[in-house]
């Protein structure tokens, strides 16, 4: 990446490349970083589409591995220039052990970053979340908040826990010598709910929508507003910083951004029935149907269920105390610091945004009307 090798080609590491997210990371790479020679697409599980990108003048290799298994990370590190860590254990209903999402979230970070300083990798970026900020659990809200606007980070769900610590563990090796003697640089991208093609949460509400005669019925205020992004603009973002990371070591390294775009500001809800209205559902109540206590009540119950439940069978609705705390605590950013930092601009306008998630509902649902 010096600039007598402005001809050389990169290597790319994306961890998680079969996600939700990573998947998006993995074509805008091919599609938008001209230097890329090789890419790597690391994942537990790996996607059949990834055979149709092998074609392609970019060698993509395809590699089945777990980050918590530190000599898997180390030999998909090896000779990469910049590695994309996207993999990550996003439960926040109760699936998965919090034994276990640590071990993936924070050991599998820490195997990522030991991976690059063994091996001489210099470039990381880590994809975070809002949720090492908040929303917290005493509810307060973050409004139009920026990534230096104060607020009390307080976590005890495993997930948000295991983020923080993560994005601490990156920020943190920032500056650490590789292999080679050269500084490790590392930023954080902290994207708020995102949305897109892809997005199961979206498919699991549209089918609860269809479940209930097409109706879905509010259950948090519309005042409450959520951040909400674009996965393609997130993606995008990735891959921009990624790019920038060298020429922009000293401003960008061991900094966190916020992904933003100009999705609007609404509730989890309001902004859901963007795309679900078009394929036919319909959100009832101009405000909940429910009083709060008995959501606060149901939620319980539904822990409580798990709890008793888990030894024959696994019960993980949509509802529990912490996605209720979540989806009813207002929490959106408005910051500009990756366009001064990195130029991020979003790639996708809203409107683009909308119809591409519409598009992906009617096709996955087979609801085009
Ligand atoms: N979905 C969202 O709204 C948000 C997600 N994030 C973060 O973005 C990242 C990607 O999330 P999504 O794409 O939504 O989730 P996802 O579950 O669709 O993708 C995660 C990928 O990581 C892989 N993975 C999980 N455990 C692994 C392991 N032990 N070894 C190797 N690969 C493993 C999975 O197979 C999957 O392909 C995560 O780090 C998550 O914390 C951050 C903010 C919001
Ligand atoms: C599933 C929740 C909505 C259910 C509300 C109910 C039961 C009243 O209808 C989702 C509300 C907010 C979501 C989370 C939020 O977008 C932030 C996230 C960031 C991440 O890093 C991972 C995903 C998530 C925790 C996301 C998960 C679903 C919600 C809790």
């Amino acid at each position: 990446m010096a600039d007598s090798a402005q001809a050389q080609k990169l290597v790319y590491l994306v961890t998680g490349g079969c996600g939700f997210l990573g998947e998006h990371v993995v074509r805008m790479l091919l599609q938008r970083e001209p230097r890329l020679g090789e890419l790597r697409v690391f994942d537990r599980h790996l996607g059949p589409w990834l055979e149709e990108l092998k074609t392609g003048p970019v060698r993509v290799t395809a590699i089945q591995g777990d980050v918590t298994q530190a000599h898997e990370v180390a030999a998909a590190v090896a000779g990469a220039h910049v590695v994309i860590h996207t993999a990550g254990l996003v439960d926040v209903f109760g699936r998965a052990s919090p034994e276990t999402i640590h071990e993936v979230n924070v050991q599998g970070t820490r195997n990522v970053i030991e991976a690059c300083v063994q091996t001489g990798t210099r470039f990381l970026v880590y994809t975070s979340s809002m949720e090492v900020v908040g929303p917290n659990t005493k509810g307060h809200p973050f409004y139009r908040g920026n990534e230096d606007t104060p607020y009390e980070a307080v976590h005890r769900h495993p997930y948000p826990c295991s983020k923080a610590l993560a994005e601490w563990l990156v920020l943190e090796a920032n500056g650490r010598k590789v292999r080679g003697g050269l500084p490790l640089v590392t930023c954080a991208l902290r994207p708020t709910g995102i949305y897109g093609e892809g997005h199961q949460i979206m498919r699991d509400f549209y089918r609860q929508g269809l479940r209930l005669g097409g109706w879905l019925f509010r259950a948090i205020p519309a005042s409450v507003e959520h951040g909400r992004v674009y996965v393609g603009n997130v993606a995008w973002m990735h891959v921009l910083a990624a790019r920038e990371l060298e020429q922009r070591a000293a401003l960008m390294g061991g900094q966190v951004y916020f992904c933003y775009d100009g999705s609007p500001y609404k509730s989890y809800e309001d902004f859901n029935m963007e795309f679900l209205g078009p394929c036919g559902l319909r959100l009832v109540g101009a405000r909940p149907l429910l009083p709060y206590w008995l959501l606060v009540f149901l939620a319980a119950l539904n822990a409580l269920l798990q709890w008793l439940l888990r030894p024959l069978v696994l019960y993980a609705p949509l509802l529990n105390p912490y996605t209720l705390a979540v989806a009813n605590t207002t929490f959106t950013v408005s910051t500009d610091k990756a366009q001064r930092h990195f130029g991020y601009e979003p790639m996708f306008s809203w409107e683009d945004s909308r119809t591409r998630t519409i598009l992906w509902v009617q096709a996955a649902t087979g609801s085009a009307q």
